[in-house]
């Protein structure tokens, strides 16, 4: 008699991973945002602002802050964009962000990474102030989330724990393998996973066998920045794989293509449920930045509206 298929024998089989759409749910996020900015605009008369710093002329840099400045326009905000130049000194973004601190009329504030060299990106964001850091990246917000308290919490980090919780719901008991340890995504997700209940591993750049760590998680978070380092079987059969990782490839043919950290073809065999690239994580950065915007403006002006 045949063994009845376990459920890791049968997502072994399973040819192809759902695909989980970044896309479509940060277009949803966006609208109910938009809902959410008229409701406190008749409540307050008060347009939540966000003001965009981007120095230099990174062209990856420049697509986002566009896009960002859009979305902001879409979901009813105001957006303040300040272009600077490659030779913007310390002393001159400083002068800037503090100007923008005093503003009432703003109420989130981001500084674009990376920042050119000579300019310190700690000293930087830790200069706006902690109630309108819309990125959650300076010390206040860092350590509030790392205590487990309530604070504005980083943007890729959110939105891959939005897209995980709506696929799995409680995350409990799951466990959940990081691979990478930025303060942008790898270390803010994994005290966001932790607080969810998951035990967590955070693989970095001196992890020894990251493939054998990486085929324990439930959940596998790709933060690497290099793209297509984790092949198909590093994954756990029916794994909820996140990619954070974007880089812009050249074909043969001269054209380009955006891909991910995880070699796309060989886990959507192996996953249980995927985030493509592009049209996975990075659509829910900035509808997490607006959400981090509106929230920012309630507690600045005070109302639960
Ligand atoms: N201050 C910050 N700097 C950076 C952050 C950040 O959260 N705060 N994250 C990244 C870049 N980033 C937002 O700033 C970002 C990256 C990608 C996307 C996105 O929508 N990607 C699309 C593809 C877009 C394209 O065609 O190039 C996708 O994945 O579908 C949005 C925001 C580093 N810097």
């Amino acid at each position: 008699m045949t063994e009845p298929a376990s459920a890791e024998t049968a997502s072994v089989r399973n040819p192809s991973a759902r695909l989980i759409d970044g896309k479509a749910f940060a277009a949803n996020l966006t609208q109910t945002i938009a809902h959410e900015v008229r409701a406190f605009h008749d409540r307050h008369q008060v347009t939540p602002g966000l003001a965009v710093v981007l120095v230099g002329n990174d062209p990856a840099s420049e697509v986002y802050v566009r896009n960002k400045a859009l979305q902001t326009h879409r979901a009813g905000m105001r957006s303040f964009m300040h272009m600077l130049p490659e030779t913007t000194s310390q002393a001159e973004l400083l002068a800037l962000i503090g100007r923008l601190n005093h503003d009432p009329e703003i109420h989130g504030i981001l500084v674009q990474l990376p920042l050119p060299a000579g300019l310190d990106p700690v000293a930087i964001t830790n200069a706006i102030h902690p109630d309108k850091d819309v990125d959650g990246l300076g010390e206040v917000n860092a350590g509030r989330l790392a205590l487990g308290q309530p604070g504005i919490v980083p943007c890729t980090p959110l939105g891959c724990l939005m897209l995980l919780k709506s696929e799995l719901g409680d995350l409990r008991g799951l466990h959940a393998v990081i691979i990478g340890a930025s303060n942008l995504v790898g270390r803010p997700m994994a005290r966001l996973l932790l607080a969810e209940g998951c035990t967590v591993t955070v693989a970095h750049i001196d992890t020894r066998d990251t493939a054998a760590l990486a085929r324990q998680g439930d959940i596998l978070v790709v933060a690497t920045g290099c793209h297509g380092l984790v092949r198909g079987d590093w994954i756990k059969p029916g794994a909820a794989v996140i990619d954070v990782g974007i880089t812009r490839i050249s074909l043969p043919s001269g054209k380009t293509r955006l891909v991910g950290d995880v070699a796309f073809d060989e886990a959507v065999t192996r996953a249980g449920r995927i985030t493509p690239v592009p049209g996975g994580v990075g659509p829910m950065t900035i509808a997490c930045l607006l959400n981090n915007t509106l929230a920012a403006a309630r507690r600045i002006v005070g109302g639960a509206g």
